[in-house]
């Protein structure tokens, strides 16, 4: 019933994980959440909690990366049915691209309608400042331009069509709701927007590189998140994303500066709460059972 698949999932594999989560617990997600390095606290907001192990769900990969706890958790926020990624997982970790996205296709079958994804970012914009939250408005796919996409391979229609559309991936009616409630909690000074650039990592860009990045447009960089979105709007979910800028890419010489996964844990700890107040305010106000594919 859960085979070890050596690349993706077909739609029953991912049925039987999520009937098995349902038989669970009662609770029937709308919204999904998914935390980014070090932004798990995000999950403490959430009420009646019902936690899994992502070791001990069927079919689900493990998390290896520090700041990512490796747990499913099942809640509320403000009374509204959530279900939050504490810890995600990346090309970096070995998994294939299809593996690391697996959880949108839970997502959806859970009933989920809504994901908001976050994660760390190195900030290339030169406007941008540690500490800033950049709502995502576009992405590149980078790894994506050598074929690895999680949609290639065999597609099945019951979760999206062959070719779908990507200029819509992030939804507007959301940034304008996060921009809203953002200026309600007084976050204007660092709440930005831009374009999210995922490569594969996990070691962390040159300075030549970085330059190249910005060149052609990208205001942050990763190594999450594009692949999510993508099966997530495949299967028909709202898409939010935001970046928690926790560095600045080196971009310079004379920079004495050098990436590292401590600061992404530091900067993440340091907004943890502004985010959480972010995500807890947005979720109350997102409406449901629209068709948003
Ligand atoms: O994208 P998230 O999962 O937030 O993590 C980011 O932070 C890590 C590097 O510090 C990388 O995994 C990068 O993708
Ligand atoms: N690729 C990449 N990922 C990150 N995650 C957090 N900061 C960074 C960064 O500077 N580069």
């Amino acid at each position: 019933m859960f085979p070890k698949a050596a690349a993706g999932y077909s739609y029953e594999d991912c049925r039987a994980t999520a009937d098995w989560l349902l038989a669970q617990t009662s609770l029937r997600p709308l919204v999904g959440i998914v935390c980014g390095s070090g932004l798990g606290g995000l999950a403490e907001a959430l009420k009646d909690q019902v936690v899994f192990n992502y070791k001990d769900i069927p079919n689900f990969p493990h998390s290896t990366v520090n700041g990512h706890a490796g747990r499913l958790v099942f809640g509320t926020l403000k009374g509204k049915p959530c279900i939050c990624m504490q810890g995600r997982f990346h090309l970096y970790e070995g998994y294939p691209v299809q593996k690391i996205t697996l959880p949108m296709r839970i997502f959806k079958l859970l009933g989920v309608e809504t994901v908001i994804l976050t994660n760390a970012a190195g900030g290339l914009n030169q406007d941008y400042k540690v500490g800033d939250i950049m709502i995502i408005k576009d992405h590149i796919n980078m790894p994506g331009f050598a074929g690895n996409n999680p949609l290639a391979g065999p597609n099945d229609e019951r979760f999206g069509v062959r070719f779908p559309c990507m200029s819509d991936a992030y939804d507007r009616e959301l940034q304008q709701l996060a921009q809203d409630v953002g200026a309600e909690l007084g976050y204007s000074d660092f709440m930005r927007e831009g374009v999210y650039c995922v490569l594969g990592g996990p070691s962390f860009e040159t300075i030549a590189e970085c330059r190249m990045l910005h060149k052609l447009g990208a205001d942050a960089v990763g190594m999450s998140t594009v692949h999510e979105v993508i099966v997530a709007r495949h299967c028909g979910m709202r898409v939010f994303a935001m970046s928690l800028i926790t560095n600045q890419a080196v971009m310079d010489y004379d920079s004495e500066e050098k990436a590292n996964h401590e600061e992404v844990l530091q900067t993440g700890e340091q907004r943890s709460k502004q985010l959480e107040r972010l995500v807890s305010a947005m979720v109350t106000r997102i409406e449901h059972n629209t068709n948003y594919a």
